[in-house]
């Protein structure tokens, strides 16, 4: 078992001591990050109700035990049990990164956008349930979205990439104080809505290892996740993190991206790199996960983010990088059974 880089009083030994019997035989790993304990249950051969009693009974013993802030616990099931219903619907791509900032949603946005243009039939989630920013890149800022018999109908972007964000379902500027079951709620609305026309759909995770990421596994399992990270140190082990969450809930990383690598300045031309370069490429190497590429850290990219019309939907260099980007990707899932 990992106990992770525990914090406080608590260890991984100690917390696993402190589960009621079951739990303890069917624990598959404890992690314990700065006070957020994540544990991995195998729920072979266990149906909904049970998992739900497991999971309540890990809360409960779990909630309140010193240097544990909060429980996150999810259920795998096992190679052995009957394989489930295909889902229906679209195929999925989480784009995830283990930390904030490092340009996760505005490489969701452009890959969903890229991959529009290479011919896909594509739809764009926004899963930052508590800091929603698809409206804004995709322009649709300000626009309600619908429900058609029960379920919500994807607002269309000018860029023709439909999308559905919280943005679009609560007004402008209030914010969000939801938990557990509720932002999982949320979510489930967001991508079982009517996107009867997409034939896959970019789902832009909010950073992290939280409820959100492992609603996404529990329910939905994508088909593949792609990892967004800074060529920093820290960002890197966090987006390392982040890909062991995904091949943990048995979710396949196509790959690992390099965002804001190598600044070109505007005047003079001179490439350097504020945050360093190549570490992405190392980190993807040392997890034994394929490198999607790198894009530069440009102002259009922010300017263009900002004002609602993606990079990805231009001509300039930067524009080629994201369809180079999306020709990986589609690559990926043209071979992914
Ligand atoms: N390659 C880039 N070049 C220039 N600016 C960038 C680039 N990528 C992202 N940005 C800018 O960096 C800021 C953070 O980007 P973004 O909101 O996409 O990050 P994030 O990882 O989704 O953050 P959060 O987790 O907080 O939602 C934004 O202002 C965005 O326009």
């Amino acid at each position: 078992m990992n106990s992770g880089e525990g914090t406080g009083e608590a260890s991984g030994d100690g917390l696993k001591a402190l589960l009621p019997g079951d739990a303890g035989a069917r624990l598959q790993s404890l992690r314990l990050i700065g006070g957020r304990a994540i544990l991995v249950f195998d729920a072979a051969g266990l149906g909904s109700l049970a998992r739900e009693r497991l999971e309540a009974e890990v809360k409960g013993a779990l909630s309140g035990a010193a240097g544990v802030s909060e429980v996150h616990v999810a259920m795998m099931a096992d190679k052995a049990e009957p394989v489930p219903a295909p889902r229906k619907g679209p195929r999925i791509i989480a784009v995830g990164s283990g930390k904030g900032g490092v340009g996760k949603s505005t490489l969701a946005a452009n890959l969903a956008v890229a991959l529009a243009r290479s011919g896909r039939k594509v739809g764009l989630v926004d899963a930052d349930i508590y800091g929603p920013s698809q409206a804004r890149l995709l322009g649709t800022e300000g626009t309600r979205a619908v429900a058609h018999q029960g379920k919500l109908v994807p607002v269309q972007s000018p860029c023709g990439v439909p999308v559905l964000s919280m943005a679009h379902l609560t007004p402008p500027g209030q914010a969000i104080a939801w938990r557990g079951p509720k932002i999982a709620g949320a979510l489930i609305q967001l991508v079982e809505a009517h996107w009867d026309n997409a034939e896959l759909l970019v789902i832009d995770l909010p950073p992290g290892t939280g409820d959100v990421q492992l609603t996404m596994l529990q329910r939905f399992k994508p088909d593949g996740a792609v990892i967004v990270s800074t060529p920093q140190d820290l960002a890197l082990m966090d987006a390392a993190r982040a890909a062991e969450l995904f091949t943990k809930g048995g979710v396949p990383v196509i790959g690992v991206v390099e965002n804001m690598a190598g600044y070109a300045c505007p005047h003079c031309g001179e490439v350097s790199d504020p945050f360093g370069s190549g570490g992405a490429e190392d980190a993807a190497r040392e997890m034994k996960v394929p490198f999607l590429g790198r894009i530069p850290l440009h102002i259009a990219i922010r300017r263009e983010a900002d004002a609602g019309t993606p990079t990805a939907a231009g001509e300039s260099p930067q524009a080629e990088a994201f369809a180079a980007l999306a020709q990986a990707v589609g690559e990926w899932l043209d071979k992914a059974p």
